[in-house]
């Protein structure tokens, strides 16, 4: 695959405070023509990013018949090696709302006890931040369509949302020449309401337009700011107002390591998922057939490969009324 460089400018929102109506409305621009912008002042320290990446480094580098331990394979399963989603990439999963069980779960087969027990402190942590965040990005994309409609439709419908993180390493092939680029994590949706992610310097995120171009969404260096994607049940909620855009990650020269992790917050599985009148409109066309969550969920599965989701579907694949594909 040969390099093809552009990057997208993304709004960066002060997420510590309540948000100006123009920066509503430039949340509402962003979601709408990329479904990707960025928030900072998240209340997430460099250290814990910090920590994170070194307890990365230490999982993913030990012998695979170790991790092996919390693979597909095991009934565990929270840890997805190389050659499922794609060649370069392994990720470890933590799921949500009891953050710190579900990290020593995997911690005890990985570490010794100190670091385990240091390591599933900082994912339970790390997991409240996020979720509490995910709840004020959905307030904020709300009232985005109006105060009214934010009052009438957040607790009803967001309440029972929860979410899991994962870990990702990439490993990109020592072969990569200059001019070319692997494909780390393949192109997809998210199936969630809201993703975030924290992408380290390396860069590789890439979101397609909808011109079809990739074009890459650079790490925010100086405001360590965090991506925040809009996922496909929150595009189907809100009848394609809210755009869950193909998104995927390459990777380039220098071959080096790259770390994320990445937060995904979505309904509860049995949720009927159906657009609210307003979003509709009068006499206005339902996008999606209402369907049931975790329908969705299990549509998206991939039991060949070792359960990681499938790659280049997408929920209007699933309920979309107008076949685009
Ligand atoms: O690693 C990243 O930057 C993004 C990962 C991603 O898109 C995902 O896990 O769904
Ligand atoms: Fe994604």
């Amino acid at each position: 695959m040969s390099v093809s460089k552009a990057s997208v400018e993304l709004p960066i929102l002060d997420i510590s405070q309540p948000l100006s109506p123009s920066s509503l409305s430039s949340l509402a621009d962003a979601c709408k023509k990329w479904g990707f912008f960025h928030i900072k002042n998240h209340g997430i320290s460099k250290e814990i990013y910090d920590k994170l990446h070194s307890f990365s480094n230490e999982i993913f580098s030990l012998p695979l018949e170790t991790k092996l331990k919390i693979g597909p394979l095991s009934s565990l399963n929270t840890y997805t090696p190389h050659f499922i989603a794609s060649p370069f990439f392994e990720t470890l999963r933590v799921s949500g709302p009891n953050f710190l069980a579900s990290a020593q779960n995997s911690a005890e087969f990985l570490f010794n006890q100190k670091s385990s027990h240091q390591f599933s402190e900082i994912l339970q942590e790390y997991g409240e931040k996020m979720t509490e965040l995910s709840r004020k990005i959905i307030k904020n994309v709300l009232l985005s369509f109006g105060e009214g409609f934010e009052k009438k439709y957040h607790e009803p419908h967001f309440k029972n949302c929860h979410g899991y993180l994962r870990i990702n390493n990439y490993t990109p092939p020592e072969t990569l020449e200059d001019d070319e680029e692997a494909e780390g994590l393949g192109m997809h949706t998210d199936m969630s309401c809201v993703t975030i992610v924290y992408q380290d310097q390396t860069g590789g995120l890439q979101v397609k337009s909808s011109e079809g171009k990739w074009v890459d969404i650079n790490p925010c260096e100086e405001s360590e700011a965090l991506v925040v994607n809009i996922g496909d049940l929150l595009q189907a909620w809100s009848n394609d107002r809210l755009r869950s855009s193909e998104h995927r990650v390459v990777l380039r020269r220098p071959a080096i390591n790259r770390f994320s992790i990445a937060f995904f917050w979505g309904f509860e599985d049995e949720k009927v998922v159906s657009a609210p009148k307003e979003l509709v409109g009068e006499g206005g066309k339902r996008m999606y057939k209402p369907f049931v969550c975790s329908d969705y969920l299990k549509f998206r599965e991939n039991d060949e490969r070792g359960k990681f989701e499938k790659v280049g579907f997408t929920v209007r694949d699933f309920a979309g009324k107008i076949i685009n594909k």
